[in-house]
């Protein structure tokens, strides 16, 4: 039996190397033939273009009448002048982000013209983990087996596992994993499997068993069951020596007459309390030198350890941009779209990050690419080995933020929690670009965060990233402009300003609110021609949004979400972004990168997909939301009570409405406080605490009003 199997893969090995040999002799007659196309999606294009025009005429409109009210009262009143300039920033941020919409294009790839297998370049596989808790090594050796069955000639490809908890029990799985590798690849080539990592291939109900099937899932419920005996003892160790175990050594001949595997390493570097050791960045820059010493590959991929290959292709897609000749020379990497396959379709913490993917990184893939993303990008190792002097600084300088060899002065930058950001944006200063890869099918598939302080705990991290950046000396939209194209640093520089979000969004929900309640009118006259104009501000920039979600697929229901949930983010995680920011500078905060949970209650994982709340979470990150909504409560109520007994409408119909539309969107909100009596809702300690501050903050705000006039 087991030499039958062995001969019959044996000989599909054959047939597969011969067809190769066909195919690449086909190749050679149609060489011309493109690797790849661009499409512009012109007719996105044009929409855009057409908006722009539109939306800029109503801004410069609501830009003259607020000059020309100033100019009238003088002095003019300390509230409009902070509304005004929450519309002035918001304004900016709508203009920078104009620029991902300006050229958007789509690429299509011929993996079926490439050379033969031969030719092929070397690629290393590098997978971080930092926590076994969160990150369970089931999950960690799921994508590990996924990615040593990429459909790729297996000597030339090599697994790296960076483990920062340098846990016994990982090492421990990386052997079973290696044991179960020797079955799971065959299994994958002989079927022609295209769900490459086994846990999601097992748990495909659609599929029908036969004999071979069943063996294998019995060999992956053994391996199973090895890795979860050994997970009940997880630790996450701060001290420890480094470690590099070769686990699979494809030359040591002693597979000579298995399939070729592709070689195997787990690393753990060495880690002290004393000594900052740059959360990813670090791992990934200690698997960058351990592979030029064993494998040296010119590729690379790097993946998150919850992002496990979906399409074993995408190796094959990605080298269709590296092998091109025209593009090559300055391509530095290809980048794939990260897509989650733990989201539900209400998505309620629009876990998507649709708009980045679907919206920004196309339209920078039309200028000089899209912005590296951490995880699902296949990176050209020499981009990462700088040329120091073009940095403008002295080495001794260098080396205390991008490590200490000599020969590998740059890799992934360390200044900021979002090395891939950074990394990615002195990559395109310095003239290399990227390209966006997004087949149908998802190349990768991760684990996005299901849980409402999660989601807000990882943004406050990523805005908190993107801010010291922005303070740095390379801050984007300084830094770039001399360095890349008006569009491009456009781009950079809306991600280094979005923090910012946060104090137009704290002003909006708050100053006209106060107004309203002490009859001091913000907005035009409903009566007036103004109106118009300030409202066509606000709709067409609600239905550009639409038009987007629309256009790309999603439902009225998702632009509802995003809305919702753009307000959440800015009132709490880029608050905090902020707040973080600014403590780190005066030093009273370490930086801390704790990794993200990849695992999810039944309770918790019940609310999201029910599309409930879940607000079991940090007071400090939900009193201020819950404030806010219980503000905008009362001045709704006493904004109908003034429009009534005063007849007031025309005057103040603009911040009634205002109030109206923050609890419409906000409505989960004032459920979670009201009608919700489950654990997840909102605390009434929580509610208590808000509504004393709100009253607190109008009675004060009120009565220097009052001091004042
Ligand atoms: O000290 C650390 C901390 C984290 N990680 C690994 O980094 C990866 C990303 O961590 P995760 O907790 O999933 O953070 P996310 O916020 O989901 O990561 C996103 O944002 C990061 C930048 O903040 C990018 O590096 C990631 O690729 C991107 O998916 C995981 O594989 C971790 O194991 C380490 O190796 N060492
Ligand atoms: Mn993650």
């Amino acid at each position: 039996m087991h030499d039958f199997f062995l001969s019959t893969v044996v000989l599909l090995y054959y047939v597969v190397k011969k067809n190769h040999k066909f195919a690449s002799s086909t190749l050679m007659e149609s060489s011309s033939l493109p690797l790849h196309l661009c499409r512009p999606q012109k007719l996105s294009a044009i929409i855009n273009r057409l908006y722009f025009l539109l939306y800029i005429i109503a801004l410069l409109g609501h830009f003259y009448y607020r000059t020309c009210s100033f100019l009238q009262t003088t002095p003019p009143s300390k509230l409009h002048i902070l509304v005004f300039a929450s519309e002035l920033l918001l304004s900016l941020l709508w203009l920078f982000h104009q620029a991902y919409l300006w050229r958007p294009v789509s690429r299509k790839v011929f993996p079926e013209r490439l050379p033969e297998n031969k030719l092929l370049p070397a690629i290393d596989v590098f997978i971080c983990t930092a926590d076994p808790k969160k990150e369970p090594p089931l999950e960690v050796m799921n994508t590990v087996l996924s990615a040593m069955a990429l459909d790729y000639p297996p000597e030339k490809l090599h697994v790296y596992l960076s483990d920062d908890a340098s846990s016994s029990v990982t090492l421990q799985a990386m052997r079973e994993a290696c044991l179960f590798s020797r079955s799971w690849l065959p299994f994958c080539s002989k079927f022609g499997i295209k769900s490459r990592c086994p846990k999601a291939y097992f748990t495909d109900q659609s599929l029908e068993y036969d004999e071979e099937r069943e063996k294998i899932k019995r060999k992956y419920k053994l391996f199973e069951e090895n890795i979860k005996r050994a997970e009940t003892d997880c630790k996450r160790a701060q001290n420890h020596p480094s470690i590099v175990e070769v686990i699979n050594d494809p030359d040591e001949g002693t597979d000579h007459q298995q399939v070729q595997m592709p070689l195997l390493v787990y690393v753990s570097r060495e880690k002290t309390p004393f000594h900052p050791h740059h959360f990813k960045a670090g791992a990934l820059n200690v698997l960058l030198r351990v592979s030029s010493i064993i494998s040296n590959s010119p590729y690379i991929l790097a993946l998150d350890c919850d992002m496990y290959c979906n399409d074993p292709t995408s190796a094959r897609q990605a080298m269709c941009f590296h092998l091109d000749t025209k593009i090559s020379p300055s391509l530095a990497f290809v980048q794939f779209p990260q897509k989650f396959h733990t989201i539900t379709k209400s998505d309620i913490y629009d876990s998507h990050l649709r708009t980045t993917f679907v919206i920004r990184w196309p339209g920078m893939d039309g200028l000089q690419g899209p912005m590296l993303s951490g995880t699902g990008f296949y990176m050209k190792r020499e981009a990462l080995y700088g040329n120091v002097s073009d940095l403008g600084s002295d080495l001794l300088h260098l080396k205390q933020s991008f490590g200490t060899s000599n020969e590998f002065i740059i890799g992934f930058l360390y200044n900021s929690m979002i090395e891939d950001y950074f990394t990615g944006f002195l990559l395109h200063c310095k003239g290399w670009n990227s390209v966006l890869c997004n087949p149908l099918r998802p190349a990768f598939l991760g684990t996005a965060t299901t849980k409402l302080n999660d989601t807000l705990v990882q943004g406050t991290r990523w805005n908190c990233g993107l801010l010291e950046v922005t303070l740095s000396k390379f801050c984007p939209p300084i830094y770039g402009l001399s360095r890349m194209s008006v569009l491009q640093t456009m781009c950079y520089g809306y991600y280094a300003l979005q923090p910012l979000f946060s104090l137009p969004l704290w002003c909006l929900a708050t100053v006209p609110q106060l107004c309203l309640l002490n009859g001091i009118p913000i907005y035009p006259k409903v009566s007036s021609s103004w109106f118009l104009i300030f409202a066509s501000v606000f709709v067409f920039s609600l239905l550009k949004h639409l038009e987007e979600v629309l256009i790309t697929g999603g439902s009225v229901l998702t632009w509802w979400n995003e809305q919702r949930f753009w307000m959440i983010k800015s009132i709490t995680a880029y608050t905090y972004g902020i707040l973080d920011t600014i403590l780190k500078h005066c030093s009273m905060r370490q930086p801390s990168f704790l990794p993200t949970d990849k695992v999810a209650d039944d309770e918790q994982m019940r609310l999201y997909q029910m599309g409930k709340f879940n607000f079991q979470m940090s007071p400090n990150l939900l009193t201020p939301l819950v404030t806010l909504v219980i503000l905008n409560m009362i001045s709704f109520a006493g904004g109908i009570a003034r429009m009534v007994i005063q007849g007031s409408w025309d005057e103040m119909f603009g911040q009634v409405f205002l109030s109206f539309y923050i609890l419409l969107v906000n409505y989960p909100v004032i459920e979670g406080m009201t009608s919700r009596k489950d654990k997840a809702r909102i605390p009434p300690s929580v509610a208590l605490l808000s509504l004393v501050l709100s009253i607190v903050f109008l009675s004060l705000c009120s009565m220097a009003l009052r001091f004042e006039s």
